[in-house]
């Protein structure tokens, strides 16, 4: 018998010839009709969902703050810095951000996805004219022991007309329009996180440390056969300032519980925002506020999409914890001076791995 084309998925190079080069994504291997999982993404047993060590606890919720000024500013501060502090992971409601804007942008993400893969094979990392935009599947697959059921499409910002030159046309406006309008929440955040830091004003200099570079993702994970096996996201911590998170109704995303012994489900509500803090700030507060560890479960029955936004310091920072933390009261730092393009180098060049990536930073 002829080797069909979804037998020939076990082999290595024909899944990296099918999936990457060709760019067909593991949207490419739903739409064939596999019915059992390519070898290649099964993960290690103690990376499943299904292992009792990483137990849900469905009693436990991450906070949901409402950003109107129906409420009283005050309490909107105070759970905003209490839930960076102790959770590191919030949602926000009432945020500002138009609904439209926000479904406007999962539209686009589908559009983007449902290209031929001869249009989207233009953007991957061999391809792509420009650095800023890549097209690709799975996190870091030359590091990666098993791989991740996950396409994405990571967007740089530079510029308006840069962005109108070079990003795909299926998302670019969207894309766009969805980080313009959610610069008065990042700017609202920040400035109420710093203002519990004893950063009194975000100066020029400031605002390039916290936000001087964004990028944004549109994450497509297709429904996966034998999900159980497989992740969509393994266990990371982003390495962003903060991170503003739009995500679907398909539900998926979890963070892991203080205690570190299970996990708890981010519910999808909708027209709200996931916020996390990310490995900068935590280095930047000297620990303050925490960048936590999350994951994403690969789904039986439904496609799901999500679009980060990272709000980053600039490649060429060197970031270190804030002298106004470490000055109120003679703290020590607890993290060196890191330049910021080598902490992501660090990041990218390595699977994924929970919360190692600030170990980088740690003075020992
Ligand atoms: C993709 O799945 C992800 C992503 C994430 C992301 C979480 C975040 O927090 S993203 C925020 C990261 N910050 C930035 O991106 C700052 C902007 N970065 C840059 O401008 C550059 O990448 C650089 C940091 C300045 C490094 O530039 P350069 O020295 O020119 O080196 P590069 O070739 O660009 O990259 C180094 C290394 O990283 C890989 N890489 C870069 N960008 C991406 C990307 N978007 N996705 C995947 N990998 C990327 C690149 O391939 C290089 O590796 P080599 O092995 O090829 O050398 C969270 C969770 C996810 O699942
Ligand atoms: O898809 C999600 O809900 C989370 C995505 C994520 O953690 C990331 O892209 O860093
Ligand atoms: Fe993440």
């Amino acid at each position: 018998m002829a080797p069909t084309r979804s037998m020939m998925m076990d082999s290595p190079s024909d899944l990296n010839e099918f999936v990457m080069i060709q760019g067909n994504g593991v949207k490419g291997l739903y739409e064939m009709g596999l019915k059992t999982l390519p070898k290649q993404y099964i993960q290690p047993l103690e990376e499943r969902m299904s292992m009792m060590t990483n137990k849900v606890v469905p009693q436990e919720s991450i906070p949901i703050i409402d950003m109107s000024n129906n409420n009283n500013n005050c309490d909107v501060e105070d759970a905003i810095c209490y839930a960076a502090e102790k959770w590191g992971f919030f949602q926000v409601i009432n945020h500002g951000v138009p609904t439209q804007v926000l479904e406007n942008v999962k539209d686009a993400t589908y559009r983007f996805y449902e290209l031929a893969a001869e249009e989207k094979v233009k953007y991957t990392k061999e391809n792509s004219p420009t650095k800023h935009v890549r097209y690709g599947s799975s996190f870091s697959p030359e590091a990666e022991k098993a791989l991740e059921w996950k396409d994405y499409l990571s967007l740089f910002y530079v510029s308006e007309d840069e962005a109108i030159a070079t990003w795909p046309y299926a998302c670019r406006n969207e894309a766009l329009e969805y980080m313009k309008k959610s610069e008065a929440l990042i700017k609202r955040l920040l400035n109420i996180l710093m203002k519990r830091l004893n950063v009194k004003e975000i100066d020029e200099i400031k605002e390039a440390v916290l936000m001087g570079s964004k990028r944004i993702n549109l994450n497509y994970y297709p429904v996966c056969p034998n999900h159980d096996l497989t992740v969509a996201i393994g266990r990371h911590s982003d390495v962003s300032t903060l991170t503003i998170l739009l995500q679907d109704q398909t539900g998926g995303l979890f963070v892991r519980t203080e205690d570190r012994c299970g996990w708890i489900h981010v519910p999808p509500i909708p027209g709200a925002l996931v916020i996390n803090i990310g490995d900068a700030l935590q280095i930047m507060s000297n620990g303050r506020y925490k960048s936590i560890e999350h994951r994403v479960t690969a789904n039986g029955s439904k496609t799901r999409v999500s679009v980060p936004i990272f709000v980053n310091p600039r490649p060429s920072d060197v970031i270190g914890p804030f002298l106004e933390v470490l000055a109120s009261d003679g703290e020590k730092a607890k993290y060196k001076n890191v330049l910021y393009s080598d902490y992501v180098k660090h990041f990218f060049r390595k699977a994924h791995d929970g919360k190692m990536t600030i170990e980088y930073a740690k003075i020992t």
